[in-house]
This record gives C-alpha cells, sequence and structure tokens, in this order.
C-alpha cells in the first residue's frame, strides 16, 4: 500500500514541477508562501483550493507585538506608511510592500528522503520557532520590488547572546541569510543559498534594534549575486556587511527528484 502510494507520487511528481515551474516564473517572484500556494494551486489548476496548504490559517509573525520596543515600532511604521501613498484619487499602493512571515514553509518539500509525516508536521522555519514574543528574532521585511532591494527591522531577544550581552555570530548570519534569501527568491523564485561571506564590523547589544539593508548585485544566469549591510536603526553605525550568492533551483532540488 505504502510502496504503491509512493509509486504514485513519484510519477505524478515531475508533471507537477513542470506545471509549478511555469505558475511560479509566470508570476515571477516566490515573495511568500501564498505565492507558493497560489502558484501551487495554478499548477494544479484547482480554482477552489485553499491558499495555505495546512488545516489552520497561518499566523503572521512579522506583526507589531508586545516584545517590540519603541525603537522597533517606529521603523515598522515608517516602511510600513511607504507601503501605501496618498494621491489625489485617494489612497494607492506605494513603493513598498510588507512581507508577510510564517513559521511553515512547503508541506510537501522531503529534502529528498521521504520525510515521516512527523517530521513534516514539526517542522518549523527556524527564525520562527519559538512562540515566546521577543525571545530569539523579532522581524520583518519590507520590500522595494522596483528597486530590487529590501529592508528588514531586527530586534535580537535575549535567547540570542554570544558575547555576553551580545548577539551571537551565528544568529546575525542568519537573519542575513533569511533576509537576502527572501530578496533573492522575491526576485528569481526558488533558490538555495550558495555561498555566505559575512565581515562582522561591530558587536550587536542584545535587546537592541538593526537595520539589514539587501540589494541585487547582478545576476549571472541561475547565479543571483545579493549584498547586505546590518546598521542602527539611523544608519551611523555598521554592525556588518555581507555578500551572498544564491543559485537558482528547480522544486526537484527539494522533492529529491
Ligand atoms: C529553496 C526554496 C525555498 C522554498 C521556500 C518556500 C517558502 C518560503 C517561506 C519562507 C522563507 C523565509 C525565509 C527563507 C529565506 C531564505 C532561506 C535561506 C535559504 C537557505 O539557507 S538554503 C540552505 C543552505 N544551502 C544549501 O544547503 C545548498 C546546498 N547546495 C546545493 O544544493 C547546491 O550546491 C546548489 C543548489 C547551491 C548549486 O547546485 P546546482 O547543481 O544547482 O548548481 P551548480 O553546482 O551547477 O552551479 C551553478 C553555478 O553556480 C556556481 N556555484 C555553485 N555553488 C557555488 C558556491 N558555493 N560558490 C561559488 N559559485 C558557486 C557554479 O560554479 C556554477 O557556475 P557556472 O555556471 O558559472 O559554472
Amino acid at each position: 500500500m505504502i510502496r504503491r502510494c509512493l509509486q504514485a507520487v513519484r510519477r505524478f511528481i515531475p508533471h507537477y514541477h513542470a506545471l509549478f515551474q511555469d505558475a511560479v516564473s509566470q508570476r515571477g517572484l516566490a515573495e511568500s508562501p501564498e505565492l507558493w500556494c497560489s502558484a501551487h494551486r495554478s499548477a494544479r489548476g484547482l480554482s477552489k483550493m485553499s491558499l495555505w496548504p495546512f488545516s489552520v490559517s497561518p499566523r503572521d509573525f512579522s506583526q507589531p507585538n508586545t516584545s517590540w520596543n519603541a525603537e522597533m515600532q517606529e521603523v515598522y511604521d515608517h516602511y510600513n506608511a511607504l507601503c501605501e501613498v496618498k494621491t489625489e484619487e485617494g489612497e494607492k499602493k506605494g513603493p513598498w510592500r510588507k512581507l508577510p512571515s510564517y513559521n511553515r514553509s512547503l508541506k510537501y518539500a522531503t529534502g529528498g528522503v521521504y520525510l515521516s509525516k512527523i517530521i513534516q508536521s514539526k517542522a518549523r522555519l527556524f527564525t520562527r520557532n519559538i512562540k515566546e514574543h521577543g525571545a530569539t528574532f523579532e522581524y520583518v521585511v519590507f520590500m522595494n520590488k522596483q528597486e530590487k532591494r529590501c529592508v528588514c527591522a531586527f530586534q535580537a531577544g535575549h535567547l540570542l547572546e554570544g558575547p555576553p550581552g551580545h548577539v551571537h555570530g551565528g544568529a546575525i548570519a542568519t537573519m542575513i541569510d533569511t533576509v537576502t534569501g527572501t530578496l533573492a527568491g522575491y526576485l528569481a523564485g526558488p533558490i538555495m543559498t550558495a555561498n555566505l561571506n559575512i565581515n562582522y564590523r561591530s558587536p550587536i547589544p542584545l535587546g537592541s534594534v538593526v537595520v539589514l539593508h539587501s540589494a541585487l548585485d547582478r545576476t549571472e544566469g541561475k547565479k543571483i549575486f545579493v549584498t547586505c549591510r546590518v546598521t542602527s536603526t539611523d544608519e551611523s553605525k555598521l554592525h556588518t556587511e555581507a555578500t551572498a550568492l544564491f543559485i537558482s533551483v528547480n522544486m526537484g532540488h527539494l522533492f529529491g527528484t
């Protein structure tokens, strides 16, 4: 029985991938799980399928919460105001867009092996796996598609300690990977990080708020080069600089086909 199911899935997946790829490339970008899911839906030609492949609607972890300090809220308010601009005809979409952030990615990705249902059901996005507000990664990403860049306000929680009183370098790398990867994925569809190069210039105090400024440097075929600077919110202090290389992958890379 199980073997027959696996055979059916194996037969279905290559066909599915081609359709999925079309849907993603027509829409251009993997900007959020919602887009992934609507691509998934149109790939299957199912107009009434839910936008989200899980049973409950997801929580957007990038909404303001009580753990955010005033500085975090200020950066959020600043970019949020740029998402809508006032015109004579009323409000219309501005150049920035706040991206939602959920704690699960694709339900059916197996990483090349047939994951057990338990692992699949327990899998959570690394940066969103703690329920307690403010303990680890509090962040929100705003995207500017026209300028091919994004910013991320990041408030580093007390569980991210590395050097006493300061943020762990791995946690900073995680945020850089997340933000540059979000930009690359938004612009190019499914991607994986191939290279991340980081220079730590000055430590980030625990509990403080920094801004990650990420921009597309260039693309060369499958390669997407992205830069990132981590600064204080007024940009007077440079904390970290990085470059990242992402490679466009087809969905088979995640499904193991
Ligand atoms: C991925 C889809 C994700 C779906 C997400 C869905 C929803 C999203 C929802 C929320 C997500 C929110 C945030 C997440 C955002 C970002 C997450 C970060 C992503 C990661 O954290 S991901 C984990 C770490 N990542 C890996 O686990 C990769 C392991 N690795 C591989 O899987 C392969 O290695 C791969 C795919 C990288 C390449 O494999 P490949 O076979 O496709 O390409 P190939 O080797 O042919 O290289 C083609 C050309 O790139 C050059 N090249 C390759 N690697 C290079 C390197 N390192 N340095 C310099 N150049 C390099 C070659 O030299 C050649 O260049 P040329 O064409 O000029 O010869």
